[in-house]
């Protein structure tokens, strides 16, 4: 049996920073929501070989232990004692190192599709709470659809999908480190935006209010790093999104536009200056993900 898995990036609709912990990591507030822009994972038994297999043409993504897809075969296989292998192919169309959790969300897929082919009958809470062990970002890809992540990013309480609409993202050619963002947050200079105003937005189905409350703390640190962010988020206010937002730690920016001739203006215009745009609609349910 091979099994197809759908990998969905994530945005951050809001995403805020309370303070350093002491363990390095930093206690976040987000919501976060998946898009139809997704990578496709084959999972494949290799009978009689007990090892894992990463297969991908993407010169960025490493095809060893380095993987998030790996150590996610890996914790399971070590977690249930599985004996057997599994060759894990990657099919990528999310950009990497983007802030829209690709490497995540693969990893995500990889724990929902073995958790059928080795039938661990693990449930949806049981896998995220594995997958955290991965990524902060992990345990929310487990679950996908609508959420608010708190903690590290780990602990995620679903909340009722935003009503539909566009997503257009542009990627500048430029990949961020996590990490390094987080390091080079001040926190005591930063704007917080007002993520309980986004849950009851989005509670309220209010696409103006959603529209209004978008905000992410970490565009601090990557707007003053890498200028050409804000002058992407600069051309899509100009060509008349909704509203406009890095997710993540970036460089990728958003813009949510409802109506499809807006889309189509925004969606044009960004193609004039960068490589890699997209126009996708929201996810938002937790709908399958096979
Ligand atoms: C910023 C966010 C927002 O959704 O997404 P991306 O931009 O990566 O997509 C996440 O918080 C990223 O989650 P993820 O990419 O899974 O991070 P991890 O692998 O767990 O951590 C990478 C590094 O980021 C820092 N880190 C991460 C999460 C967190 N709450 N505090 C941190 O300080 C730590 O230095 C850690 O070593
Ligand atoms: N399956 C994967 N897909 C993409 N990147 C991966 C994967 N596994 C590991 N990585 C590594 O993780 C890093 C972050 O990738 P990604 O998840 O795409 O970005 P982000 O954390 O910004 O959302 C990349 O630099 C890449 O080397």
């Amino acid at each position: 049996m091979r099994l197809s898995v759908k990998a969905p990036a994530k945005i951050n609709l809001s995403l805020d920073v309370l303070y350093k912990r002491p363990d390095g990591y930093h206690e976040v507030k987000m919501v976060m929501t998946t898009i139809d822009l997704a990578d496709r994972i084959e999972l494949v038994p290799l009978p009689g070989e007990d090892a894992i297999r990463i297969v991908s043409q993407n010169r960025f993504v490493p095809d060893d232990c380095r993987n998030l897809a790996y150590q996610a075969a890996k914790l399971l296989k070590e977690t249930f004692s599985i004996r057997e292998g599994v060759a894990i192919s990657i099919t990528k169309h999310i950009p990497v190192a983007a802030g829209l959790a690709g490497g995540s969300s693969d990893a995500a897929a990889t724990l929902r599709g073995l958790n059928k082919l080795w039938q661990l009958g693990l449930s949806v809470h049981e896998l995220a709470r594995l997958g955290a062990q991965i990524g902060s970002d992990v345990a929310f890809c487990v679950y996908g659809g609508t959420a608010v992540a708190t903690g590290r990013g780990e602990i995620i309480t679903p909340i009722s999908p935003p009503p539909p609409c566009w997503v257009v993202l542009a990627k500048p050619p430029i990949g961020v480190s996590t990490a390094e963002v987080y390091r080079n947050l001040q926190l005591e200079h930063v704007n917080h935006p007002d993520v309980e105003a986004m849950i009851e937005a989005i509670e309220r189905h209010d696409y103006a209010a959603i529209c209004r409350s978008v905000g992410n703390v970490l565009e601090e640190v990557t707007l003053k790093k890498y200028p050409e962010v804000a002058h992407i988020k600069e051309q899509m206010r100009r060509f008349g999104a909704d509203a406009v937002l890095m997710s993540g730690s970036g460089p990728t920016v958003f813009g949510l536009i409802e109506h499809d001739s807006r889309m189509q203006r925004v969606y044009n215009g960004l193609r004039g200056f960068c490589d890699q745009v997209f126009a996708v609609r929201l996810l938002g349910e937790r709908h399958s993900l096979d």
